[in-house]
């Protein structure tokens, strides 16, 4: 598990990270959603400890290997496949011998392209070299910034077999960024909602529908308080957010009082929590 525990990162007066507090578990995939500018990629390079953040990253792993997919992959054109990964390995310091190589292109789907030069890949291609690169190592932890930037539908289904057939695993907690809500819900257990520099939500991606509606009366109650999220918008009217199991649950609740239901993509939800009106996200769990 690696735990985030108020981690800031400030350049002048923006706060770019706004104390994000999360927990990553080993073995499950989390899809990191928000809009340009919400800090997504800077969360990454503060888990690669690039940059000056403060607060704490707790990592329980005895040796945490990290590898990283971030904007476009980055190679040496006139080098083959083979070639940029194993001058990769001798510059991160990282072992490897051919079979290791060949493997890794095996697993991404390029056995036939190790002796082709970067510059002769398609964009699909460049992007799973990204990633043989980013799995060099067998790293605990992957952060892959975007992986289907750029790729055609083709291209996107591929890379979403190769996370779900080949990445996953109970060892290693992968974290992916994306503007393609549709395909990151192919392969993630968890949602990570970011907005300016806040982590504004963290859900599930079960089977069920997202219920929202207008709050007129909530229970006191500590467990219904612990199930339901609230969403206040700048007229200070709240709404709540609810899985349809929990709304289920909640139903029975003589004092829960709502109107205007309405269930939700995860488009719309993505929208409801990004939406300008929206000023709070309050998650009792
Ligand atoms: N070192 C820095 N100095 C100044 N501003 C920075 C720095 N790093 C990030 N930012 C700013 O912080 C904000 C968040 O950037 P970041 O790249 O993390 O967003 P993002 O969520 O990954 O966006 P996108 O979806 O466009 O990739 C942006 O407004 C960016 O300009």
């Amino acid at each position: 598990m690696i735990t985030l525990k108020n981690v800031r990162f400030k350049v002048g007066k923006h706060n770019i990270l706004n104390n994000i507090n999360m927990k990553l578990k080993r073995g499950k995939v989390y899809g990191l959603l928000g809009p340009n500018g919400a800090g997504k990629t800077t969360l990454f390079k503060a888990l690669l400890n690039v940059i000056e953040y403060k607060g704490d990253i707790f990592k329980d792993y005895n040796h945490v290997t990290i590898g990283k997919l971030i904007e476009y992959p980055a190679f040496y054109p006139n080098l083959t496949c083979v070639e940029n990964l194993k001058l990769h390995a001798s510059y991160a310091d990282i072992e490897y011998n051919d079979s290791i190589v060949n493997d890794l292109l095996g697993i991404v789907g390029l056995p036939d392209a190790k002796h082709k030069k970067f510059k002769e890949l398609s964009m699909g291609m460049k992007q799973r070299l990204g990633v043989a690169k980013a799995l060099m190592g067998n790293p605990n932890l992957l952060l892959l910034d975007e992986p289907t930037n750029g790729l055609d539908p083709m291209g996107m289904k591929d890379m979403r077999n190769l996370i779900e057939q080949n990445l996953k695993g109970k060892q290693r907690t992968i974290v992916i960024s994306s503007h393609n809500l549709n395909e990151v819900s192919f392969v993630t257990d968890t949602f990570l909602f970011m907005r300016e520099g806040k982590k504004i939500l963290e859900i599930d991606n079960n089977e069920d529908i997202y219920m929202f509606g207008r709050v007129q009366q909530i229970p006191d109650h500590q467990n219904v308080k612990q199930a339901v999220t609230l969403l206040e918008d700048n007229k200070k009217e709240i709404y709540f957010l609810l899985s349809e199991t929990n709304f289920n649950k909640l139903k029975t609740t003589n004092d829960f009082v709502y109107s205007d239901v309405q269930n939700l993509t995860l488009e719309n939800l993505y929208i409801k929590l990004m939406s300008t009106d929206l000023i709070e996200v309050k998650s009792y769990v």
